[in-house]
C-alpha cells in the first residue's frame, strides 16, 4: 500500500478482487457452493495485492513463522512468509509429512479431515501467523490452532483471504482469543 491510497482505494480494490473468485454450485458435494480462488491466482497483479494487503500488517512485527494449511493455504502463506522474511511451517493433511508430527482431528463444510505439523516446527514462545484461503466453519483453523498452540506458539493473528461470514467461523476463533483478518467477505 503506497501512502497515497486513501480507504476509498482499497475498497475498490478489494471489490475488484472479490470480483474474481468464482462460485462453483454444487462442488465437491450438492449443495456446496464453492469458493473458487483462481481466477485471482491467474491475475499477477491479484495475487500481489492479496499479499501486499495482508503483509503490510506486519511491517516491524517481528513475525518469525507464518503457518500455512494444506493445500491452498501453501498458496498464501509462502508468499506472505516471503514478503514479511518470515519461516514458513506447513499444516499437512494426515500421513504426508516425514518426520514426527502431532495432530488434531476437525469437522468441514463438506466432510471431517485431519491436519499435522511436524512437532519441531514451531518453538515456544516463537510468533506465529496462522493464514489460509477460506474461513467456512472455522473448524480447520480451530484444529490448526490446536496445534500451534500445542507447541506453544504466540498466535499474533489468523488471517484469510476470503471469509464465509454466514458459517460464523469467525466466533470460533474470536472465542479462543486469537484476532482474525480477512480480506474478503462474503
Ligand atoms: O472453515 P472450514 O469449514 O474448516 O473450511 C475451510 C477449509 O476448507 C478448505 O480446505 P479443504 O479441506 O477443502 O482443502 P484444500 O485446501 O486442499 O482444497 C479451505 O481451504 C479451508 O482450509
Ligand atoms: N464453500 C467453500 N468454498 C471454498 N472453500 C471452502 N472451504 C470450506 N467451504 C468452502
Amino acid at each position: 500500500m503506497s501512502f497515497k491510497e486513501t480507504d476509498i482505494d482499497i475498497h475498490k480494490e478489494i471489490t475488484e478482487l472479490k470480483s474474481l473468485i468464482r462460485d462453483v454450485p454444487d462442488f465437491p458435494k450438492p449443495g456446496i457452493v464453492f469458493k473458487d480462488i483462481t481466477p485471482l491466482l491467474h491475475r499477477p497483479w491479484a495475487l500481489q495485492k492479496v499479499i501486499d494487503f495482508i503483509g503490510n500488517r506486519y511491517i516491524g512485527a517481528g513475525v518469525e513463522i507464518v503457518a500455512g494449511i494444506e493445500s491452498r493455504g501453501f498458496i498464501l502463506a509462502s508468499a506472505l512468509a516471503y514478503k514479511i522474511g518470515a519461516g514458513l511451517a506447513i499444516i499437512r493433511k494426515p500421513g504426508k509429512l516425514p518426520y514426527r508430527t502431532i495432530s488434531a482431528t476437525y469437522t468441514l463444510e463438506y466432510g471431517e479431515d485431519s491436519i499435522e505439523i511436524h512437532e519441531d516446527a514451531i518453538q515456544e514462545g516463537t510468533k506465529v501467523v496462522l493464514i489460509d484461503d477460506v474461513l467456512a466453519t472455522g473448524g480447520t483453523m480451530s484444529a490448526a490452532i490446536d496445534l500451534v498452540e500445542r507447541l506453544g506458539g504466540n498466535i499474533i493473528s489468523v488471517d484469510f483471504l476470503l471469509e464465509l461470514t454466514f458459517l460464523n467461523g469467525r466466533k470460533k476463533i474470536e472465542e479462543r482469543g486469537y484476532p482474525v483478518f480477512s480480506l474478503i467477505k462474503f
